[in-house]
Order: C-alpha cells, then sequence, then structure tokens
C-alpha cells in the first residue's frame, strides 16, 4: 500500500513539474510589473487564492470570488484607480473598471486570445468562433454574420413564436405551485437554438427527459469542475472516476448532432431543401459554405454545437434573473404587464418585427436586469506582449477578465448602482455614458453575434409570459445570491408562482 502511495505521489509530482516551472517562470517575469498596480498584494505565488475562496460560511465557492472582486473594485476606485491586478497560482488577472479601460482592450487587435478557462469547451465546439484567433476567427466571424442580418432575424420569429407558446402553456400548468424558473426557461431556450440552428424540433419542453439537456449539464458540469478540482487533472484518477459519464455525454452531444446533419444533407441531396430559402437555420447557410469549399462537414458540425453552446444558457440565465426581477417588483411588473396588453390585448396572436419595436419599457427592463445580474460576469482575454492600458502598463502573460458585473456596478457610470431603475435606459440617459461601460454582450471586436436574436427573444418570451399570467414572490430583488458559473445564476434559483390573469387588470 505504502508502494503504491509513494508511486501516485511521484507521478503526481511528475505530472505537476512542467506546471510549478511555468509558474515560477511566470512569476518572475511578471513580478516587477505586479508590483506597481493597483491590486491585493497576495502570498508569494499562491496570490490571492484563499481571499477567492470565501470564508466557507457566509458566502459558497461560487460566489465568494465575485464578492472578493467587488471589494478590491470598490477600494481600488476609492483609491482613484481604474483597474485592479490579482493573483492565483501564478495566473495573474487584471480586472478594467469602467468605460475606458474595457474599450482599450475590446478595441485592441492584437488581444483578441481566450483565456485558459475556455479549454475545456472545446471537445464540445472546437476551435472555431468562440474560440480560435487570427485568420480563422476572423474568417468564422465572416461566415456567422450574414445570419445575423436584420433581414435574417425576421425569419426567426416564426420559431421564438412557437416556443414562446409552449412555453406558456408549460408555465400556466404549474399555477399555484413554486417553480423555479430557471429549468424552464433553459428547455425553451434549447428548443429555440436548437431549431434555429439546425432546423429541427427536439420538443424537450414537452419531453424533459430528453437526452439533450442532460448531456450538456453532465459535460458543461465536468468541464468546470476540471478548472478547479486539481485531482482531476491526475490522468489515472480522470480515468478511474470521472472519464466514462464524462465521455458517454459528449458522445451523446456529437451523436445527435450528427444525426441531424446527416438527415438534413439527405434532404439538401433530394432537393427537399433549399439553402438558399430566405428563412433557413444556420445548418443550411453552413452546408452552402461547404458546398462552396469554404467549411468541411467537421467544422460545420462544431460551429452547429458552438451556437447551441453560446445561444442557450445565457439567454436562459438572463431570462431566469428577468423574471426573477419581474416577480419580486409588482409595480414593474404592471407596467410592463400593461405595455403588452395595450399592444395584443387578449389575443393569442404571434407577436410581429413592429410589435417588438412597440415593447419599448420591456426592453429597458431587460437591459436595467441584464446590468444588475450581469449574464457572463467572466470573460478572459490573455495578452499576447505587454500591454498599455491608459497610465497601466501590464506584463505579457496576464489574463485580462472582462467582468461585467464590476463595470455595471460602477457608480460613477450608475450612481446608486443596486437601485434597479429602467430609465437608466432611456436615450438621454444612456447618451451620457460611456459606451462601454454597459456590456452584457461584450463589446468591440469579439463582441456577441447573436444580441440581436437574444434581444428579440427575450422580449417575445417576456411578452408571452405576461399577456396570459402574473409571477409573484415573498421575496425582494436584493434578496437573492448569484454564483458565477459560466453564467450568472440565482443561488437561490428563480423561485416564484404564476397565477392566471384575468383581463384587464
Ligand atoms: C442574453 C443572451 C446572450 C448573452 C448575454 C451573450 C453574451 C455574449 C458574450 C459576453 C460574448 C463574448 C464572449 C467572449 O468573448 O468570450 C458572446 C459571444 C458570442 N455570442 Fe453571445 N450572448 C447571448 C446570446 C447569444 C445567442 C442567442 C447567440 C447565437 C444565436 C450568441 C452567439 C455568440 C457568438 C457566436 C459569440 C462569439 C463571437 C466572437 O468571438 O467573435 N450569443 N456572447
Amino acid at each position: 500500500m505504502a508502494l503504491v502511495g509513494l508511486l501516485f505521489t511521484i507521478a503526481a509530482a511528475v505530472y505537476y513539474i512542467p506546471w510549478i516551472v511555468k509558474l515560477i517562470s511566470n512569476w518572475i517575469y511578471q513580478y516587477p510589473y505586479i508590483m506597481k498596480l493597483p491590486g491585493p498584494k497576495g502570498l508569494p505565488l499562491v496570490g490571492n487564492v484563499l481571499e477567492l475562496a470565501g470564508d466557507g460560511k457566509t458566502t459558497n465557492s461560487s460566489t465568494a470570488p465575485l464578492l472578493f472582486w467587488l471589494e478590491c473594485a470598490e477600494k481600488a476606485r476609492a483609491e482613484g484607480h481604474s483597474i485592479f491586478t490579482m493573483t492565483a497560482l501564478g495566473r495573474t488577472m487584471t480586472f478594467p473598471l469602467n468605460g475606458e479601460m474595457m474599450k482599450a482592450i475590446c478595441e485592441s487587435p492584437e488581444q483578441l486570445m481566450k483565456g485558459k478557462d475556455y479549454d475545456y469547451l472545446k471537445a464540445w465546439v472546437g476551435e472555431g468562433i468562440l474560440i480560435s484567433v487570427g485568420d480563422k476567427w476572423k474568417e468564422r466571424r465572416k461566415f456567422f454574420s450574414p445570419m445575423f442580418h436584420f433581414s435574417m432575424l425576421e425569419g426567426y420569429l416564426d420559431t421564438f413564436n412557437k416556443h414562446a407558446r409552449i412555453f406558456q402553456q408549460q408555465l400556466l400548468k404549474t399555477e399555484g405551485n413554486e417553480i423555479d424558473m430557471f429549468m424552464y426557461v433553459k428547455r425553451c431556450s434549447l428548443d429555440i437554438i436548437v431549431e434555429t440552428a439546425m432546423g429541427c424540433d427536439f420538443g424537450i419542453q414537452t419531453n424533459p427527459d430528453h437526452p439533450y439537456p442532460h448531456a450538456i449539464e453532465v459535460y458543461t458540469n465536468f468541464s468546470q469542475r476540471y478548472n478547479t478540482e486539481p485531482q482531476m487533472w491526475v490522468t489515472a484518477i480522470w480515468y478511474l472516476l470521472y472519464h466514462r459519464e464524462y465521455k458517454t455525454a459528449l458522445n451523446q452531444l456529437h451523436g445527435l448532432t450528427n444525426d441531424i446533419m446527416n438527415e438534413r444533407m439527405k434532404r439538401v441531396q433530394t432537393g427537399e431543401v433549399d439553402l438558399n430559402a430566405k428563412k433557413r437555420p444556420l445548418i443550411d447557410h453552413f452546408f452552402g459554405l461547404h458546398e462552396q469549399g469554404k467549411m468541411t462537414l467537421e467544422e460545420v458540425h462544431l460551429e452547429i454545437n458552438a451556437t447551441i453552446f453560446g445561444g442557450h444558457d445565457t439567454t436562459a440565465a438572463t431570462m431566469s434573473w428577468v423574471y426573477w426581477a419581474l416577480a419580486t417588483q409588482p409595480h414593474f411588473q404592471q407596467q410592463c404587464y400593461e405595455e403588452a396588453y395595450a399592444i395584443f390585448g387578449d389575443s393569442d396572436r404571434d407577436c410581429t418585427h413592429d410589435d417588438l419595436k412597440a415593447l419599448e419599457f420591456t426592453e429597458r427592463f431587460i437591459r436595467e436586469t441584464m446590468r444588475i445580474f450581469a449574464p457572463v460576469p467572466l470573460i478572459e482575454r490573455e495578452l499576447v506582449s505587454d500591454f498599455k492600458m491608459g497610465e497601466y502598463v501590464i506584463p505579457k502573460g496576464t489574463e485580462i477578465f472582462l467582468n461585467a458585473f464590476l463595470l455595471h456596478h460602477n457608480p460613477e457610470a450608475f450612481p446608486d448602482p443596486w437601485k434597479f431603475d429602467p430609465d437608466r435606459f432611456l436615450i438621454e440617459n444612456v447618451s451620457k455614458r460611456h459606451p462601454y461601460d454597459y456590456v452584457p454582450f461584450c463589446a468591440g471586436h469579439r463582441s456577441c453575434l447573436g444580441q440581436k436574436f437574444a434581444m428579440q427573444e427575450m422580449k417575445i418570451l417576456t411578452s408571452w409570459v405576461l399577456r396570459k399570467m402574473s409571477l409573484h414572490s415573498d421575496r425582494n430583488l436584493l434578496d437573492n445570491g448569484y454564483a458565477t458559473d459560466v453564467v450568472l445564476k440565482p443561488t437561490l434559483g428563480s423561485l416564484m408562482t404564476v397565477k392566471r390573469r384575468v383581463h384587464p387588470e
């Protein structure tokens, strides 16, 4: 037994040696810079790991980093700084704290490389639009862009309405019972993205046992744990304890995309599907590029997966905060409802492009929700060279954490930042701010391609719900905690009850 233990320790040490060497050499290079930068000075090499972990009592492990960063941001701002830098286990992280610093990095044509935490995604989405850099990324962005043009977005409205209608029916069935809205809206946003990306209906909302959402859950869970649980890095432990379940989920994800692609390709070959149709799913657009020799089928497959990854959890997390903000603030809910009632009355009709424009207050409500609860709280760029941000010089290898949560709680841009106020998004107020102060979809070169798509979907999902039901909670808006997953999730869940409306109210 002792021998096994010894061998195991030696194997683990050998495994970690390259990592330790890199950690030390990074430290030696970056240390002189870090000492001049504002931010908490942690212990040598381990840095601020303890603060990131929290005390384990008052905060859970996925909330603690955010609370620590908020504290650092407040301190740095009070000292007149517009960034702060911290370190953890050989990683150096710099956080921009206002729009000007955010702009510097987002508009830099050189600093486009994603951070290490994206590596976990590669097995599912490959190295395409979400992760690649340089010419490959530029080409992919060009391939995707036409599908998010205004003319194409109109074509998605039928799909949004179809699934929003089912969503509404599912919620009405729960009347009187407390539900976690996140699960319901997640299934709906998956149905929407699967149909707009692959042209097929998985019917996940009416079949919650569908293997697809389960496989996504297992895969993303494992991948995130991999970043924070070092025992998983030891090959023997990985294969013994985790690999099988992980691989099964991954195979399921790839298998389902493959099946859909094969089926659709057959329909393309028989002429049943027109690749140039005005209303077409993303997959047909990519098949067209494949026919022109610009994408392999494997690349089509991975970009479809990337779209599904980028387009469902983000929308679901945002919408669960939107419903939470409605349920806990009845006066704002009433305003959104009245706006929807003025447009749709008692009807069951679909939401049109003109209706979307008329949902003006609803849009401001959603934007304010995305300010307070930034749905993607963390985006990373790894510096490929030393980089000047305003008066600060940040060393090569530093990860710039583009943390929308910190920017959105900057009191200079958003006075009284925890106050929920949709009027912050009136045109006259928006024009007073730096354009990079508000960045739920990131900004600059790598901004979200799907932001107009998402905004349309979210306005439709909000209005379809309020047209037929009211949302109720005994809690207050800020009673919920927030956990930094890939997306920001409410730690209490998005708990509420729904009640069928009797019109007019
Ligand atoms: C509320 C919903 C959404 C939010 C908050 C959101 C947020 C973001 C953010 C912050 C990024 C930058 C990520 C990074 O640089 O690491 C991003 C990128 C991206 N998003 Fe979204 N997103 C949403 C919905 C969507 C939807 C519905 C789609 C597709 C249908 C989509 C497609 C993409 C793509 C393709 C990129 C990569 C852009 C690039 O690197 O050039 N997103 N999104």
